[in-house]
């Protein structure tokens, strides 16, 4: 279980936000510059909150400043808009960066179908493969929680409902929090076992779906 309750001043507003995520997905749906990524950001440890509180299973990540758990100890995967793959490094080593679990990573590659691009370098090859190496190496670090942000914006229809199914899959196998921030309604409602809308730095309305049973 991860919650969250976090303040912090940003330009034009303070976000505010209280919620908490179990072994679920719940999407941040909301207009551009509403405070998603900021959200996102506080709890992998990327900026900090003014005030308050995030945990994570037994462990305070963050409370007013007195415990402020760094980044590479959070244990949570991040999957960024632009997947910030090394363009460096091969595909293998890119998801070989903080791995934990080999057999896992090797078993993915082959379930998701991008085995043979091990050798190849990112601007080798496409964005839903790229989006699939971020994925990956995100799940192969065994994070306790999983933060996506807009990992689907940059794909096209056929390949982003792939990785739509792609995701549902996943989680069905590793049952941790997933927060996924999406600008598109049919994701959120497809994805989403709750869509908590965001607005101006708070949380306007939740919807809740009952499609799929949760743990
Ligand atoms: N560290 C910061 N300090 C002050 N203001 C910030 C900081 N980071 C972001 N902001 C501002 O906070 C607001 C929310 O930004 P954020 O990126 O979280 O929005 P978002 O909902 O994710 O937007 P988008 O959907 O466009 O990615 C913006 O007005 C942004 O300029």
């Amino acid at each position: 279980m991860l919650t969250v309750d976090i303040q912090k001043k940003l330009s034009h507003f303070e976000l505010n936000v209280k919620f908490s995520v179990a072994n679920e997905i719940v999407v941040l749906f909301g207009p551009s510059g509403s405070g998603k990524t900021t959200i996102l950001h506080c709890i992998a440890g990327i900026s900090k909150p003014t005030t308050g509180t995030i945990q994570l299973n037994n462990t305070v990540l963050f409370d007013n400043k007195k415990i402020v758990v760094p980044i590479h100890k959070r244990n949570i995967g991040y999957v960024f808009q632009d997947y910030a793959l090394f363009p460096h490094m091969t595909v293998w080593k890119n998801i070989a960066y903080g791995m934990k679990n080999e057999r896992l990573a090797k078993e993915l590659m082959k379930e998701l179908q991008i085995e043979q691009l091990s050798e190849k370098y990112p601007v080798e090859i496409s964005g839903g493969e790229k989006q699939r190496v971020a994925m990956i190496r995100a799940i192969a670090t065994e994070p306790d929680a999983l933060l996506l942000d807009e990992p689907f914006s940059a794909l096209d229809n056929q390949t982003r409902s792939k990785s739509h199914e792609e995701l549902l899959r996943i989680h069905e196998r590793w049952r941790i929090p997933i927060i996924l921030v999406t600008h598109q309604y049919e994701e959120a409602k497809k994805l989403g076992d709750r869509i908590l809308y965001v607005q101006d730095g708070t949380i306007r309305d939740e919807e809740r779906k009952i499609h799929r049973p949760m743990t």
